[in-house]
């Protein structure tokens, strides 16, 4: 993990803390989530690939002119994943990543749409994702679930294949618990969106959209009204409408706060610019996370770092986000439960004089 985007500048003993500490990720891309180690496994099986393996060529190749760009470079790496093999590495890497962050509970963003309409077969896709769950929770204890998203600027055959993976008996996998809708916003309204999302729902899974990332307040608005959004990814244009920073604080709308994506995408101009304290003061339930952390040179550790400094907190604040999260996951009352006592736990030893 490079610091190159964000100096998170937290205290040397905080960076410890944050190390140690358990946490729930809640909006972390799976392709998003490949790290140079396993960008160059991946290649070394696909040479004709046009992603570098070289560490420092990555690093330039992870640096984006605006969110356009980082589309392109995404589809790059897309285009890596071929097979259901190198969907299995790339899932049982990505948990051994978050493992070693303390991660206890991810709720991973896949989208199936782009690996099927790439040719890889849709029941081995999802065998080996389930493979990989399994042997991440038996080997590093780390317990991942899906967010199935459709990629809007596919259009509405991308929306009905996603629906279909997430809804259809003999497809959808156990671990699946939402459906999300990602990429570009502008251009691509939320509202037509709504009759997939209404069967996703109807099917038990939870609404967790992008929106307000790279478009205003009136996005987060239509991800509430027509997608019924029980999370929103990133809402950071919801810092421009008080009316919707109140809903959000009212109806207890959790934001998936990304600080590190929002700068590398030029969403947000500067770090010391995020609304994310707009939002706590607002009282709004914000969660951490990281989204593509080695695309943005990131990772959850450094996001927590970057929290503590925008919002001046100390190890019980960290603990209080990192329980944000917990409540704010698809987890069951007793997978919380557990997580929120062992944060309660690690944090009275850390603090113990
Ligand atoms: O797969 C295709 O062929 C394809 C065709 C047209 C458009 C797309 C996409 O737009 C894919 C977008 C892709 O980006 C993922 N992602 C990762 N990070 C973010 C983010 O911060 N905001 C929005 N989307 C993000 C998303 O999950 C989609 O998979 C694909
Ligand atoms: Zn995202």
């Amino acid at each position: 993990m490079t610091d190159r985007l964000v100096d998170a500048r937290a205290p040397r003993d905080l960076h410890s803390f944050i190390a140690g500490l358990p946490k729930a990720e809640l909006h972390v891309h799976h392709v998003g989530s490949a790290s140079p180690r396993i960008v160059a496994e991946l290649a070394a099986r696909h040479p004709d690939s046009k992603v570098p393996t070289d560490p420092e060529a990555l690093v330039d190749y992870f640096t984006f002119t605006d969110f356009a760009h980082f589309i392109d470079v995404y589809l790059s790496v897309v285009d890596l994943i071929r097979t259901p093999e190198d969907v299995r590495l790339l899932t049982y890497e990505v948990a051994r990543d978050l493992a070693r962050q303390q991660v206890r509970y991810a709720e991973l963003t896949i989208t199936p749409f782009s690996s099927t309409r790439r040719g890889i077969d849709e029941l081995g896709f999802m065998a080996a994702i389930e493979d990989a769950r399994k042997a991440a929770e038996a080997e590093f204890g780390t317990v991942l679930r899906w967010c199935f998203d459709i990629p809007g600027e596919a259009g509405l055959e991308s929306a009905e294949e996603t629906v279909r993976l997430a809804t259809e008996d003999r497809v959808r996998p156990e671990g699946l618990v939402s459906f999300g809708l990602g990429g570009p916003e502008i251009g691509v309204p939320r509202p037509q969106f709504k009759p997939y999302f209404d069967r996703a729902i109807a099917a038990g899974l939870h609404s967790v959209p992008h929106a307000g990332e790279t478009t205003g307040p009136e996005t987060v608005w239509d991800a509430l009204t027509h997608l019924r959004a029980e999370r929103i990814g990133h809402g950071t244009s919801s810092a421009q409408d008080p009316k919707l920073l109140a809903h959000l604080a009212e109806h207890r709308i959790p934001l998936e706060v990304c600080p590190t994506s929002n700068i590398a995408t030029r969403a947000v101009r500067t770090i010391d610019e995020h609304p994310i304290k707009e939002f706590v003061r607002a009282g709004i339930v914000v969660t951490i996370n990281s989204d593509d952390p080695p695309m943005f040179g990131t990772d959850l550790n450094n996001e927590y770092a970057v929290a503590a400094r925008l919002l001046d907190l100390d190890e019980r604040g960290l603990a209080g986000l990192a329980k944000n999260a917990v409540d704010a996951s698809f987890l069951d009352d007793a997978g919380k439960a557990r997580i929120s006592a062992e944060i309660d736990t690690y944090t009275a030893a850390w603090l113990a004089p």
